[in-house]
């Protein structure tokens, strides 16, 4: 049998394996670096889609109560693969969410883990993912992109030379990704997300701005952004991103055309962010002071062209940015409120 054969016959397996999981049994997931931003989120998601104790959470931080009340949290070092290794086992897992990682500006502020974390983890997840015949997702982002790429809009294929760590190992995560499929029929899956904005902390990204905002403005009336204020870069609300995730996920195989799409649902600068907001909180003020990240954002894409998710798989934001103001406002009050956060 030539290598081709091999990997589209493993990949029929797969396909048919991971179905049945759909149509009988929901599959046991494992969420890697699950206490950042968005991975407490979509733990939450995906328990009330496929029961709490089929979503595991995982990290190498202590979690809150609230977390390790809500369902099964577990400690994972991307960075030990035979511990990893005894997850799977014992777990049984079927599909693995990747999200461990340095997220751009903080990965700057230390290369050499940004590195290690970055790739080695992603290594060892992938090998697993093999091994074990897991459905795998990993995250990339419009970071993937850099100068060169073009930025409005910026397609699913284009150059892609990114000056930052983050971007450099994402570009990594997706070659990896496809090689793995293409050779070994690794049921790889990959989102590139644009900025996630939700009420919860941010890791250290570049567009942190459009989540600190919010708490600084409903906490102090004020809020000095490290952009310039027609900066502009794709941003989607964390309900749109976990709803695209989980959508992109259940996807049927032959729907596919890749292992990688760009999704989206707006793009707007930090001057119209401001104006939006001015409708719920008429008095506050915003200055610009520009540092490291402006550099990052202005490699990065504006626009972001996700016509091909759309039209393979259904992509379809619904969070537009007047509800994502909204949202924020609500939730992030809610927040200050609980727990003065
Ligand atoms: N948040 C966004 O705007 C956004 C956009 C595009 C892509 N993504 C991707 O989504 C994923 C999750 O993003 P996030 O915003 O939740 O990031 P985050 O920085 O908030 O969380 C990352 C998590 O990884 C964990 N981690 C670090 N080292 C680890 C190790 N050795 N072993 C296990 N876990 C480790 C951290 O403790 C942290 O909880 C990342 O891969 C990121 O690149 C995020
Ligand atoms: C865009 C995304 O990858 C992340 N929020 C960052 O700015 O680094």
């Amino acid at each position: 049998m030539t290598l081709l054969k091999k990997a589209c016959s493993a990949f029929v397996v797969n396909t048919r394996r991971y179905s049945s999981y759909i149509d009988k049994k929901p599959p046991k997931i494992l969420i890697t670096g699950g206490l950042g931003q968005l991975g407490v989120e979509c733990a939450k998601h995906l328990r009330g889609k496929y029961g709490k104790e089929n979503v595991i959470l995982s990290d190498i931080i202590r979690p809150s109560n609230e977390v390790f009340n809500d369902g099964p949290y577990i400690f994972a070092d991307i960075l030990d693969f035979k511990g990893l290794q005894k997850i799977v086992v014992n777990h049984r897992v079927d599909w693995l969410i990747h999200f461990s990682a340095l997220l751009s500006a903080i990965g700057e502020q230390n290369v050499p883990l940004a590195v290690r974390v970055n790739i080695e983890g992603m290594h060892n997840v992938i090998e697993l993912a093999k091994q074990y015949g897991l459905r795998i997702f990993v995250p990339s982002t419009i970071g993937a992109f850099g100068p060169d790429s073009p930025r409005n809009p910026t397609p699913n294929i284009t150059v892609q030379r990114p000056r930052t760590i983050y971007g450099v190992s994402k570009v990594h995560a997706e070659l990896l990704g496809e090689y793995y499929f293409h050779k070994f029929g690794l049921d790889f899956r990959c989102l590139r997300f644009p900025g996630v904005i939700s009420s919860d902390p941010p890791g250290g990204g570049t567009t942190d701005y459009a989540i600190a905002i919010f708490h600084d403005v409903l906490r102090k009336g004020h809020y000095e952004c490290y952009l310039k204020p027609d900066t502009r870069l794709p941003m989607m609300h964390v309900k749109d991103a976990l709803r695209a995730l989980s959508e992109f996920l259940e996807a049927p195989n032959d729907l596919l055309n890749r292992r990688i799409y760009n999704v989206t649902s707006m793009s707007f600068t930090p001057e119209e962010l401001s104006d939006k907001m001015i409708k719920h909180i008429p008095d506050f003020t915003i200055t610009y002071k520009p540092d490291s990240r402006q550099d990052i954002a202005d490699s990065w894409p504006q626009v972001f062209d996700d016509s091909e998710a759309r039209r393979d798989w259904n992509w379809k934001p619904h969070v537009d940015l007047e509800e994502l103001v909204s949202l924020m406002v609500k939730e992030v009050k809610e927040k200050i409120v609980a727990n003065g956060f």
